[in-house]
């Protein structure tokens, strides 16, 4: 039998709580990795939103579900100036520019330092803002000082949270990436339509953030790996594992492989580590990124002109040609 239709406040406390429901699943699946629901439920629940704003369409928010969908044509992307530089990395191509590494950074210090190790993710780099915790701008790096403005975009990528689990203002940069398999999947697609193709997940990443359809991104697939604070706000890791775990806890992906070095021995057997498992993981990736862990010995190394000095990114030679 048909339901009754709801009043404006049945339609509204509803609206209310299917939403609150549809984002934890949303958060369970794309950013924890651990779905707790079939599809079809979440599928259901969605359907009962999405006939509910479309009965009252003032009852649409900003974090609903039903806005990952896009469906904007933009007219282009403005420009973004980054209130805190996003830096490059000097890199390192060998066992001894890892221990050269270490040397220099022992000597500036002036004492034993830890190392936070991290995959170094083959995508898009990408800038959160958030404000009392709904995300409010998204934008590319660019040159690190001037980047492109892609909020529209971003906003159709699942696991980049709409609304933190804290009402917190702060802001966050990471890694948008594309996984290898919807990498395999969409070349699959374009060489079936008799378009180009693309030459690497990086690539498509890439052309798929610079779409001005944004149901065209939503389609995608792409995910995301956060792991810099560049404005802390409330924010209280004092170091860099704190501070992937402080990411975490409030709502964003973060890449579950790190480690926290007391050595270089350490450092460079995690490095061996993961270019033995790199073709093992479902997201591509270029090398290893290593931090000094505290920051108040980041504080204290400081930048370069290009790049901090308590950093270095060892990159793996290329991998054979994608298939
Ligand atoms: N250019 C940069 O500063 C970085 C680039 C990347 C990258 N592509 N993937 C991971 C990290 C990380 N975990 O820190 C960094 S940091």
């Amino acid at each position: 039998m048909a339901q009754a239709p709801l009043t404006l406040a049945e339609a509204t406390d509803k609206a209310k709580e299917l939403r609150a429901q549809l984002n934890q699943y949303s958060h369970e699946y794309y950013v924890a990795d651990t779905p707790t629901v079939e599809d079809y439920v979440y599928d259901r629940l969605y359907k009962e939103l999405s006939d509910i704003e479309t009965e009252y369409p003032d009852l649409i928010t900003s974090d609903s579900p039903t806005q990952r969908v896009g469906g904007k044509i933009l007219q282009g992307f403005e420009k973004v100036t980054h209130e805190v530089q996003m830096y490059s990395l000097n890199d390192g191509f060998s066992k001894e520019d890892i221990y050269d590494f270490d040397e220099r950074v022992q000597k500036l210090a002036g004492k034993p330092v830890s190392y936070c190790c991290e995959l170094k993710i083959d995508g898009l780099a990408i800038s959160l803002k958030y404000e009392n915790g709904k995300f409010v701008q998204g934008a590319t790096r660019g040159d690190g000082t001037v980047g492109e403005n892609i909020t529209e975009n971003l906003k159709t990528v699942k696991s980049i949270p709409l609304e933190l689990k804290k009402p917190i203002s702060v802001e966050v940069r990471g890694e948008c990436y594309m996984p290898k398999q919807s990498f395999v999947n969409l070349n699959k697609e374009r060489e079936e339509a008799g378009q180009d193709v693309f030459a690497n997940p990086r690539n498509a990443a890439a052309g798929s953030l610079r779409q001005l359809d944004t149901s065209m991104v939503a389609k995608r697939n792409l995910s995301t790996f956060l792991y810099t604070v560049a404005d802390f706000g409330p924010m209280t890791a004092q170091t860099q594992y704190d501070a992937l775990n402080e990411l975490s806890e409030i709502g964003f992906r973060t890449n579950p492989e790190k480690k926290l070095c007391q050595t270089i021995d350490e450092v460079w057997a995690y490095i061996e580590e993961y270019h033995e498992k790199r073709s093992e993981l479902p997201y591509e990736i270029d090398g290893i990124v290593i931090k000094t862990n505290e920051f108040t010995i980041q504080d204290e190394l400081g930048f370069t002109v290009k790049a901090p000095r308590w950093a270095i990114a060892y990159k793996f030679p290329p991998e054979e040609a994608q298939t």
